[in-house]
């Protein structure tokens, strides 16, 4: 039904699920020790967060926090609103902020600095990398997968609030935009 609109399919759930995998074992050493919080950002972190928290072997905590740089459509705003805050203080924590994508980078770069600002120690996880969106400077800390400059959906992302549900990383035919 949904893949009635998809043009191509990018990154599957199997490579997603073996991504995560590889990631949820690194951070599994890299934390032992410790116990770091995993800060999903809402809403499009969800599926690559649920994957990856399986794979880590080692006690987390976990919270959420919600911002927004899309107002809609493919395009950004360009600002970055805070839309619901932790509500714990982070002061001296370990972050592991998960996130489903890095385009402009406005949203990771507001949200690092915002943490450290509090006294964390922030880490990033992302599932997709989009280099050539980069408005501003932030890089990954573990990347699930470089794509290509080409809005994208599934897998938590939307277009328009939809296709989040897709099991896959895709990209939607041309016909879908124009409605
Ligand atoms: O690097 P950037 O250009 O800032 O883009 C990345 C952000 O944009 C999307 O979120 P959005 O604000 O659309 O909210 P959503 O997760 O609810 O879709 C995505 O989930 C990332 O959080
Ligand atoms: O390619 C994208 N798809 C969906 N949401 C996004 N937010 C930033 N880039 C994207």
């Amino acid at each position: 039904m949904l893949e009635k609109d998809i043009e191509k399919v990018l990154i599957t759930e199997e490579e997603i699920t073996i991504r995560s995998k590889e990631i949820g074992a690194q951070l599994t050493k890299d934390f032992e020790g410790k116990t770091p919080l995993i800060l999903g950002i809402l809403r499009g972190s969800i599926p690559f967060l649920a994957e990856l928290v399986k794979r880590i072997d080692i006690h987390v905590e976990m919270d959420f926090m919600a911002v927004s740089s899309y107002h809609g459509g493919t395009k950004t705003s360009g600002e970055v609103k805070m839309i619901m805050d932790l509500d714990t203080p982070v002061n001296g924590r370990d972050i592991i902020i998960v996130e489903d994508i890095i385009d402009t980078g406005l949203t990771l770069k507001y949200l690092k600095e915002l943490l450290e600002h509090r006294g964390a120690k922030v880490t990033i996880v992302t599932m997709l990398d989009k280099k050539e969106g980069r408005k501003v400077e932030i890089e990954a800390d573990y990347t699930g997968f470089p794509i290509p400059n080409e809005f994208v959906v599934g897998f938590g992302l939307d277009y328009d609030e939809k296709y989040r549900n897709l099991p896959y990383v895709g990209v939607l035919k041309q016909e879908v935009y124009m409605g």
